[in-house]
């Protein structure tokens, strides 16, 4: 889907929030024309999923008695058809690795969406890492196949250059726009934006597309403002009023094909 479609259909998004930046991303998928709903609460995941189009689960503040309560959302979210997004915050931390690789073993997973270091973690390929935030240095497009790959998930690696790879076909968008790193939540937005996008349809397309969306609102607040408060509020600004049509100019003229 593009925006216009998700504007149309308006998918309902249900998030597994981490307890940061929920709101945030509820504004996000708000603004895009999307529906956002955010639980974490077990009984109540068959009804909720029942209603949503898409499921992401965020393991940001993830807590050992919820390693289970996230295999089981998404395998109710896999019997009802319903694309589940990973967004594996700092995966490479001991405690948040291993519950990941429980959620790979025992339950499913469509679409892995994580910075540089943290898809890094499933390609086991070394990169640098400070808590949520990608440091090092590496070959992205390298990184993103080999994890799709290790996973037989559909990676959006994201950053300077996002990446987006089922293995086989990987697209790149590389352009550099400072300001959407200096705002935290950016990254699990761009998660459940995701999910909004490929609420009809699990393609390598339709994340790109969800990925240049994003992008592009960030290329035109900074048109705006300079500064990370005022950029925050400009982004959501920006995602309101962006055109499919603008989006697809973009696409055409930065998005590069490495089949
Ligand atoms: N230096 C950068 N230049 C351009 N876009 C960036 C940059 N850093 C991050 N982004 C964008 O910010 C959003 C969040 O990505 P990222 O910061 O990698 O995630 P996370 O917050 O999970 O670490 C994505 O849309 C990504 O493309
Ligand atoms: C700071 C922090 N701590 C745990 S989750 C989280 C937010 C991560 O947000 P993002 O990955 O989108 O920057
Ligand atoms: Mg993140």
């Amino acid at each position: 889907m593009n925006v216009a479609d998700v504007r149309k259909k308006s998918p309902l998004v249900l998030t597994y929030a981490n307890f940061v930046t929920p709101q945030f991303v509820a504004n996000t998928i708000n603004v895009i024309g999307a529906s956002p709903l955010m639980s974490r609460e077990p009984k109540e995941f068959e009804d909720l999923v029942a209603i949503a189009d898409a499921v992401v689960i965020n393991t940001g503040t993830l807590q050992e008695k919820e390693i289970n309560h996230i295999i089981q959302l998404s395998q109710i979210a896999y019997d009802m058809g319903k694309p589940v997004i990973l967004d594996p915050v700092a995966v490479s931390v001991p405690f948040r690795a291993n519950a990941i690789t429980q959620l790979l073993k025992n339950g499913h997973v469509d679409i892995i969406r994580g910075n540089a270091a943290e898809i890094a973690w499933f390609a086991q390929v070394t990169f640098d890492s400070q808590g949520i935030d990608a440091t090092g240095d590496g070959d992205v497009v390298k990184i993103a196949q080999k994890a799709a790959q290790a996973t037989g998930a559909i990676i959006a690696l994201s950053g300077t250059c996002d990446v987006v790879s089922d293995g086989q076909h990987t697209q790149t968008l590389d352009v550099n726009i400072q300001l959407l790193s200096t705002i935290v939540g950016t990254g699990d937005a761009l998660s459940s934006t995701i999910g909004a996008f490929v609420a009809t349809d699990v393609t390598v397309e339709n994340v790109v597309s969800a990925m240049a969306t994003f992008k592009l609102a960030g290329q035109k607040a900074t048109n705006i403002v300079q500064t990370p408060g005022n950029f925050s509020g400009q982004l959501l600004d920006q995602l309101f009023v962006i055109k499919a049509t603008e989006v697809q100019q973009f696409i055409n003229e930065s998005v590069k094909k490495h089949d």
